[in-house]
């Protein structure tokens, strides 16, 4: 691998040496400064030097039982490492920021780690939802490892629907113990990574009664296996829950109980409280049991972006290396990325992914405003965040895996071998459609923020900032082809669509259906709705966010970023021109957007939006130069996959 990574692919150095702007420069933009760049490397270069965690035979040749055993080893050797490059200066921010930038585990576990779950949900939900006793005495068993925990609140017989989970925890007075039950089969926890053979603790969201009344959905923390045998406590079940698309080394498992008695003091009680004689007391808003919930959405955005960054960045490489086919006569063979429809296919994850880092950057802010708001028990911005959160998950995770398994496409045959890491990756990315909220039901909870501010709109009220718009759509009537004017044609269109949603629910309800029903009915276009939304804020933020952050960096820099985010613009533009048409009220406005994507897509030669915005004509020196220069995702930082590119694929 030595020998290999120090004679750099010929063409691969000319495109590098194409590029126009100062790579550090942007690296540290996205990193957070300098300082933080710095600190990444530090932990990558530390983790990358240490043999014991490179696989001395590929995953795919182990057994499922010598993979997870790997994975778990590797895992014990990235804690201790990790943990002693802990920095306890940094904020909550520059931490998170950090811990996303650096993609660390992702280069050591191809189907990720047996602690994802510990790191992520199971210690944020003792911080989110432990009162200040609790979140002391077990924050710091977390952070030293001497428990490991993971988040069961899947069943087999419900995920999407929480209030229906069927495991129950009766609170019994007389030893001032909660008794946990899976009375059926279908209330077996199901999915919970690390519940198959690594944790020792959980967090199990139950179906909570005390003194015969329900209490809700209340979470616990829960002793499942002996810290000296590993073996199960008394009245719990164990197991595997068996091999998946990906996710494999993440051990996910089930469990069920049977008359599993814990400690009172083991419900997690800083928003609901049960009493030692049983009373209840509820929480001033039942929706904050669901905190974890949205920290991870906001979470899922940044983990888009890297996944999304690491698939393109593999694929733009191959496309700078591989030569196929002869336009011309005796000429040599074309590098394929110089094929206008390979750009095509390859810069628009690139865009994708800087708008995701900046989207997800935006809306850490707003989780923690939120955070804080709701510390001092102001709820007043908790259902704008959950409904951005839930629209934005659901939005980057459904297109990074479209573009993932574009950039897949785009390596040819090489694309379909495991050693071009892109099926694990594809395999990674569509998970995130699926768990935190299969993405249709996150963005139908969105769509249920939408009607409620479409109503609001139609009755003269003030609605959340992120949907203001909605009251704003009567000034526009002209079609504009600047970022900001596409901008506010998908703000048009979002309008348009939850007017649509709003006047079908009326039709279905006038015609006798129930509310049920009648959403029901119209949900196909409420998703369509939500998804309409979640372009506005995505577009809209990567333009204002960039306008604000890019200020103090040179002109060069800038300009890439801003092709970016015309890239990313003019690309939606297309995709939905269908919809652009659709809710015009004015002939001009109609007649001068098909003009628009007429000239977009080519079809009229003259002043092309595309060459006019320099998309194609930076591509070998600006966008592309993005990943090919190797900094913004410098081949450091990917050892495992630059590894297996390079002894795969014909780069010397
Ligand atoms: C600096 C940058 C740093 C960045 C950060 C960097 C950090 C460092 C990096 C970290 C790396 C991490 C990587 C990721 C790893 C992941 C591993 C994968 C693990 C996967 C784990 C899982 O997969 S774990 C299970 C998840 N399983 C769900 O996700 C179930 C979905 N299902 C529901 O979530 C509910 O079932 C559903 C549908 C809402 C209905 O709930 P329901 O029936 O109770 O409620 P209703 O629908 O009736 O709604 C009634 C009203 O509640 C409102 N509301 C509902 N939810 C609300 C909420 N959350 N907050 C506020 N309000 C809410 C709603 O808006 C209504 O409001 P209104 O009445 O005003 O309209
Ligand atoms: C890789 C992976 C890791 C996971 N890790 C964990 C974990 O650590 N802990 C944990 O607790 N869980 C975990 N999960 C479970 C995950 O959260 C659930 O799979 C997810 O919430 C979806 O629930 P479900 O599987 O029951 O799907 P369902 O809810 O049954 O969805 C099936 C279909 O029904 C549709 N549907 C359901 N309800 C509605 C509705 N109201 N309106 C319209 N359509 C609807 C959905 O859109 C979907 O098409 C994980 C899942 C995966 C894939």
């Amino acid at each position: 691998m030595d020998a290999v990574n120090k004679v750099i692919n010929e063409d691969l150095q000319k495109e590098r040496d194409k590029c126009k702007f100062n790579v550090a420069e942007l690296t540290a933009f996205l990193d957070g400064g300098d300082k933080f760049t710095q600190k990444r490397r530090e932990k990558e270069n530390r983790v990358f030097s240490i043999q014991g965690l490179r696989d001395a035979v590929p995953d795919e040749y182990m057994s499922h039982k010598e993979r997870y055993e790997n994975a778990v080893r590797k895992a014990v050797i990235m804690h201790q490492t990790l943990g002693t490059l802990e920095d306890k200066t940094l904020t909550e921010y520059e931490t998170a920021r950090l811990a996303l930038r650096a993609t660390t585990s992702s280069a050591i576990f191809k189907e990720n780690s047996p602690l994802m779950l510990h790191y992520s949900m199971f210690a944020n939900v003792i911080e989110g939802q432990g009162d200040e006793k609790q979140r002391e005495y077990w924050l710091k068993k977390i952070n030293n490892m001497e428990i490991i925990g993971t988040y069961a609140q899947t069943e087999l017989g419900h995920g999407t629907f929480i209030r229906g989970l069927e495991t129950t925890a009766e609170y019994d007075p007389k030893t001032e113990e909660f008794v946990l039950n899976s009375p059926k089969l279908t209330a077996y926890k199901w999915w919970p990574g690390g519940l198959a053979h690594t944790a020792n603790h959980c967090v199990v969201m139950a179906h909570t009664y005390s003194q015969g009344k329900s209490c809700g959905i209340q979470p616990f923390m829960v002793q499942i296996r002996d810290l000296e045998t590993n073996m199960p406590m008394k009245g719990v079940k164990l197991g595997e829950i068996g091999a998946k698309l990906g996710f494999n080394t993440v051990n996910n498992g089930f469990l069920g109980f049977e008359n599993h008695r814990i400690p009172r003091d083991r419900m997690l009680m800083k928003n609901s409280q049960i009493l030692k004689d049983g009373t209840f007391i509820s929480s001033p808003n039942s929706k904050l049991t669901y905190g974890t919930m949205v920290y991870i959405r906001v979470s899922i955005l940044g983990t888009m972006a890297n996944t999304l960054g690491r698939a393109v960045t593999i694929a733009t490489r191959y496309a700078a290396v591989r030569r196929q086919s002869q336009p011309k006569p005796n000429e040599p063979e074309p590098q394929i990325l110089d094929y206008v429809t390979q750009q095509h296919k390859l810069f628009i994850g690139i865009a994708s992914s800087h708008a995701y880092y900046i989207s997800c950057f935006w809306l850490w802010t707003l989780y923690h405003r939120v955070t804080k708001e709701l510390a001092v028990g102001n709820m007043d911005n908790l259902a704008e965040l959950h409904a951005l959160a839930c629209c934005l998950k659901a939005t980057t995770s459904a297109d990074a895996a479209v573009l993932v398994e574009r950039c897949r496409l785009a390596c040819g045959g090489h694309g379909y071998m495991l050693s071009s890491n892109l099926p694990q990756i594809y395999a990674n990315v569509t998970a995130a459609n699926t768990y935190e909220g299969e993405n249709t039901v996150m963005l139908l909870q969105t769509a249920r923020a939408l009607v409620k501010a479409g109503m609001q709109v139609a009755q003269g009220q003030k609605v959340s900032p992120s949907m203001a718009y909605l009251a704003d759509q009567s000034k526009m009537a002209k079609w504009d082809s600047s970022v900001d004017g596409i901008v506010k044609g998908f703000q048009k269109v979002a309008a348009g669509k939850v007017a649509a949603c709003l006047a079908s629910l009326q039709r279905h309800t006038n015609n006798g259906q129930s509310a049920e029903d009648a959403w029901n009915l119209t949900s196909v276009q409420l998703v369509a709705a939500s998804e309409a939304h979640a372009r506005v804020i995505l577009l809209s933020v990567f333009k204002s966010e960039m306008d604000v952050q890019t200020l103090t960096l040179s002109g060069e820099t800038r300009t890439v970023l801003f092709q970016l985010v015309q890239l990313y613009t003019i690309y939606w533009a297309l995709e939905k021109v269908g919809d652009l048409l659709l809710p015009t009220t004015t002939t001009t406005y109609s007649v001068s957007i098909c003009d628009t994507a007429m000239r977009c897509d080519g079809w009229m030669d003259e002043t092309s939006l595309f060459e006019k915005s320099t998309i194609q004509t930076s591509a070998r020196t600006g966008i592309a130069g993005l990943v090919l220069s190797g900094l913004v995702y410098d081949s450091a930082v990917y050892p495992e996959l630059v590894h297996q590119s390079l002894t795969s694929w014909p780069l010397q």
